[in-house]
C-alpha cells in the first residue's frame, strides 16, 4: 500500500486536478490519498490558505471580507468548472461554512484562524473526493478524526498524540481510495488544529506510518530535491536518495520543499519517501531513506535561511562562572524564545535566534535583562544573518570538508561571521550577512559540486 501526498501546486487547477487522477489510477497500490488546498498556478499566484489567513484576519480584526471569501469560493468553483462537474452544492456549502466558522468562533480568535486555514484542505479533499468517485473509481473523503488523526492543542503549531497511530491503523481494512486532508487534525476536545505552515506533508507522514504503507510518495512540483535550492542555482545536481538525518537538517534549514517535521514518523516506522513531480511523474524523483552509500559523495547538500539574529554577550572569566550559560537561557525561556545555536569562547557567548521572536518591546527587556541579572561586560545583537548549512552523512570521515568551504568563501571574498560544527555529525553551519548568502551558497555549491554553475 502507498501513501500519495500531493502539495498546493499539485491541486491548484482543474489541469492540475487531472494529472492527480491519472497518477492515482496508474497504480492500485496508490489507496491513501493527503492533498493540500489548492496552491500557486503560476508565479506570483496566492495560494488559497493565504487567502484563507487574510479571510480570518479581517473577521477577527472587524474588517470586511466579502471579497475575499468571494475569491476563495471562485478558485473551487474554477476547479469543478473546469473538470465538469455539477458541484453547485457542494460549492455554496464552501461560502456557508466559511460564515458558519466564522459566526461560532467570533469570540475565539486563534480557533477561527485555525478552522478557517483548515478549511483549505477540507474542502479540497471533498472536491478531489468527488471528483475521483465521477471517473468511476470508489474514492471516499475520510475526514482526519474519522481517521483519528489527533493532536496537541496548540493553534497553528499542532503535534502528533501517539494515540492515533493506533487507530489510524483502521484504514487498512477500508475499500477504495480514500481522501484525507492535509494539514490539520482534532484535539482530544474536538477542536480543529492546524500543523505549522506546508504541514500537509507531516499528515501525509504521519497517515503512512499509522497504515504501515510501503511508501510514502510525496508529490510536488519538482523532479527532485537538488543539492541547493534551484531559485539560487541554475539546474543543480538533482539528488537520487538521501537519508531520513539529511533532509531533515536541509529542510529544517531551508529546503522547503519537504517539511522538516514530517521526518520523523516515516523514520521510527522505517518507510521510504519518494520525492516525485506531478507534472512528470516518470521521472524517478529522490528517495529518501535511512541509509544511502555515500562515500563518493560526504556532503549531500547545502541549505540556507535568512531572518536570524545573534545576540552576542562578553564577560571576563564567564569560563569560571558555573550556572552563566544556564541563567542567560532562562530568561529566553522566560520570555517564550527558541535558539538555534549557541557557539561559545572563554568570555564570549552567542545566541543564534529568529529574529522574528524579537517584535515590539521584547529585544530591549531581553538586553536589559542579561545586562543587569547577569552583569555581563557587553551585550549587543547582530541583525540581517542568514544561516548557510552544508549537510552530509559522510562529512565526519572526510578530511578537508571544513577547509574547501573556508576556501571557496575566501576566494569569493565572503566574511565569515561564525562557524558551528560538531553538535551535529551531519552538518556545519555559516554564518553570513543576508547580502551575500547566495554568494555563499554558490561559492560552496562550485566548491563541491561543480565546476561550471550558472548562476541566477
Ligand atoms: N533543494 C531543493 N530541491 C527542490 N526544490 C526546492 C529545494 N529548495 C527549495 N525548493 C522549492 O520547493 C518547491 C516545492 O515545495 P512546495 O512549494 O512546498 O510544493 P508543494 O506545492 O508541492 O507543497 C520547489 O518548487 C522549489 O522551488
Ligand atoms: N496549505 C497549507 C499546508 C501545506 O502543506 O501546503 P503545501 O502543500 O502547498 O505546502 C500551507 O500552505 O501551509
Amino acid at each position: 500500500m502507498k501513501v500519495a501526498k500531493f502539495g498546493g501546486s499539485s491541486v491548484a487547477s482543474a489541469e492540475q486536478f487531472r494529472k492527480v487522477a491519472d497518477i492515482v489510477c496508474s497504480d492500485v497500490e496508490r489507496r491513501i490519498i493527503v492533498v493540500s488546498a489548492p496552491g500557486k498556478r503560476y508565479k506570483g499566484d496566492v495560494k488559497i490558505t493565504d487567502l484563507l489567513i487574510q479571510l480570518a484576519d479581517a473577521a477577527i480584526h472587524d474588517e470586511p471580507y466579502d471579497s475575499v471569501l468571494e475569491a476563495i469560493v471562485k478558485r473551487y468553483e474554477e476547479i469543478a468548472r473546469g473538470l465538469e462537474l455539477s458541484v453547485s452544492s457542494l460549492i455554496s456549502h464552501i461560502a456557508d461554512d466559511l460564515q458558519q466558522k466564522i459566526d461560532t468562533y467570533r469570540d475565539a480568535p486563534d480557533r477561527l484562524m485555525d478552522a478557517i486555514k483548515a478549511s483549505g484542505e477540507d474542502h479540497n479533499a471533498r472536491l478531489m473526493a468527488f471528483y475521483l468517485y465521477s471517473l468511476g473509481l470508489e474514492a471516499h473523503y475520510v475526514s482526519p478524526r474519522e481517521a483519528g488523526i489527533f493532536v496537541t492543542d496548540e493553534p497553528g503549531n499542532a503535534q502528533i498524540l501517539p494515540e492515533s497511530y493506533e487507530k489510524l491503523k483502521d484504514l487498512r481494512k477500508r475499500h477504495g481510495v480514500l481522501v484525507i486532508p492535509g494539514f490539520f487534525g482534532y484535539s482530544l476536545t474536538g477542536h480543529i488544529v492546524t500543523f505549522p505552515r506546508g504541514g500537509s506533508d507531516i499528515t501525509g507522514s504521519i497517515v503512512a506510518a499509522g497504515v504501515g504503507a510501503d511508501v510514502y510518495e510525496n508529490f510536488t512540483d519538482v523532479d527532485s530535491i537538488y543539492c541547493v535550492n534551484p531559485a539560487i542555482v541554475d539546474h543543480p545536481r538533482q539528488l537520487k536518495e538521501l537519508t531520513y538525518r539529511e533532509m531533515r537538517e536541509l529542510s529544517y534549514s531551508g529546503f522547503s520543499v519537504f517539511h522538516d517535521e514530517a521526518l520523523e514518523p516515516v523514520y521510527k516506522a522505517g518507510i521510504p519517501v519518494c520525492v516525485k513531480n506531478t507534472n512528470n511523474p516518470a521521472a524517478p524523483g529522490t528517495w529518501i531513506v535511512a541509509e544511502r552509500n555515500h562515500n563518493d559523495e560526504p556532503v549531500a547538500g547545502i541549505a540556507s535561511d535568512v531572518g536570524f539574529c545573534s545576540i552576542n554577550i562578553s564577560k571576563y572569566l564567564m569560563n569560571r562562572e558555573i550556572g552563566f550559560g544556564r541563567k542567560l537561557l532562562q530568561i529566553l525561556e522566560d520570555e517564550g524564545i527558541s535558539y538555534e545555536h549557541v557557539p561559545s569562547g572563554i568570555d564570549n557567548m552567542s545566541v543564534i535566534l529568529r529574529a522574528n521572536q524579537l517584535e515590539g518591546e521584547k529585544e530591549k527587556r531581553i538586553l536589559d535583562r542579561i545586562q543587569t541579572e547577569l552583569q555581563v561586560d557587553e551585550v549587543h545583537i547582530e541583525h540581517g544573518l542568514a544561516l548557510v548549512m552544508v549537510v552530509g552523512e559522510g562529512m565526519e570521515r572526510t578530511v578537508g570538508v571544513a577547509a574547501k568551504a573556508t576556501a571557496a568563501f575566501a576566494e569569493a571574498n565572503i566574511n565569515i561571521e561564525m562557524i558551528n560544527q560538531g553538535s551535529s555529525e551531519v552538518s556545519m553551519m555559516f554564518g553570513v550577512k543576508e547580502e551575500v548568502v547566495k554568494e555563499a551558497v554558490r561559492a560552496l555549491y562550485e566548491a563541491y559540486f561543480s565546476s561550471h554553475i550558472h548562476s541566477l
